[in-house]
């Protein structure tokens, strides 16, 4: 909610009421083409399954505003292209300021999983620095009969790499938590990072956000991990 009127413009000196700046963090949705990052993203920001997806071209963003211990924090997914031909060009981009990597597989193809290898490769050839956190998804657990990659596979992986590991569905809707609990867990994380900048585009844009008390449908998130 913008603060305004009065025939000047609104600043902490013209009001007693409290102002917060809110912190954006980005997060990149990483992994082989196919795998569900555009599905898991819009679970995450939209809450459902899109009928239909195409291949990501390039990338595309996507928002959500949630509530971590009083404060509104919003996480921006970026969902990139798998694709080599619709991600060269953006590269750079995807890791710049980053603020947390999630890499998914998808549990029904193998070489999804061995191809993680090149990801992280990708990720650490960018100057990430270590303390970024990353997180590993493997996705389409709704397909038990297809299953190739066996959790304690995956596990060792995600252990050997310093990563929490996830697997989960985009599709099915009681999965839904759990892919919620992908990026409330790297927000949690981050927020304790206190070392992160505030970033403030409200400001930026010469407007200044009051202290909002109500809760919104998003905001009712508590910390998962
Ligand atoms: N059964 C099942 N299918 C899924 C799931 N998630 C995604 N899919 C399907 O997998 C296909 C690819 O999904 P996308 O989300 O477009 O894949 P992507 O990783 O974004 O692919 P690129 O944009 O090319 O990198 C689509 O047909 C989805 O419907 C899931 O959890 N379960
Ligand atoms: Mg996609």
């Amino acid at each position: 909610m913008a603060a305004g009127g009065g025939g000047r413009p609104p600043g902490p000196e013209s009001s007693l009421e409290p102002y917060v700046q809110t912190r954006i963090f980005k997060i990149i949705v990483i992994g082989d083409s196919n795998v569900g990052k555009t599905c898991l993203t819009f679970r995450f920001c939209g809450g459902t399954f899109p009928e239909k997806t195409e291949a990501t071209i390039g990338v595309d963003f996507r928002e959500k505003t949630v509530e971590i211990e009083g404060e509104r924090i919003k996480v921006q997914v970026w969902d990139t292209a798998g694709q080599e031909r619709f991600r060269k060009s953006m590269v750079e981009h995807y890791y710049r300021n980053v603020h947390a990597v999630v890499f998914v597989y998808d549990v029904t193809k193998m070489t999804s999983f061995t191809n993680l290898k090149m990801w992280i490769e990708e990720c650490n050839g960018h100057a990430v620095p270590p303390l970024v956190p990353k997180v590993l998804v493997g996705n389409k657990c709704d397909l038990k009969e297809l299953i190739q990659v066996p959790s304690s596979m995956a596990l060792k992986f995600a252990d050997a790499h310093n990563m929490l590991l996830f697997e989960t569905s985009a599709k099915d809707p009681k999965e839904s938590q759990n892919v919620e609990s992908i990026f409330m867990c790297l927000a949690c994380r981050l927020k304790a990072q206190k070392s992160l900048l505030y970033r403030d585009v409200e400001r930026q844009q010469g407007r200044v956000q009051k202290l909002e008390l109500t809760q919104d449908a998003n905001g009712k998130n508590s910390c998962p991990c």
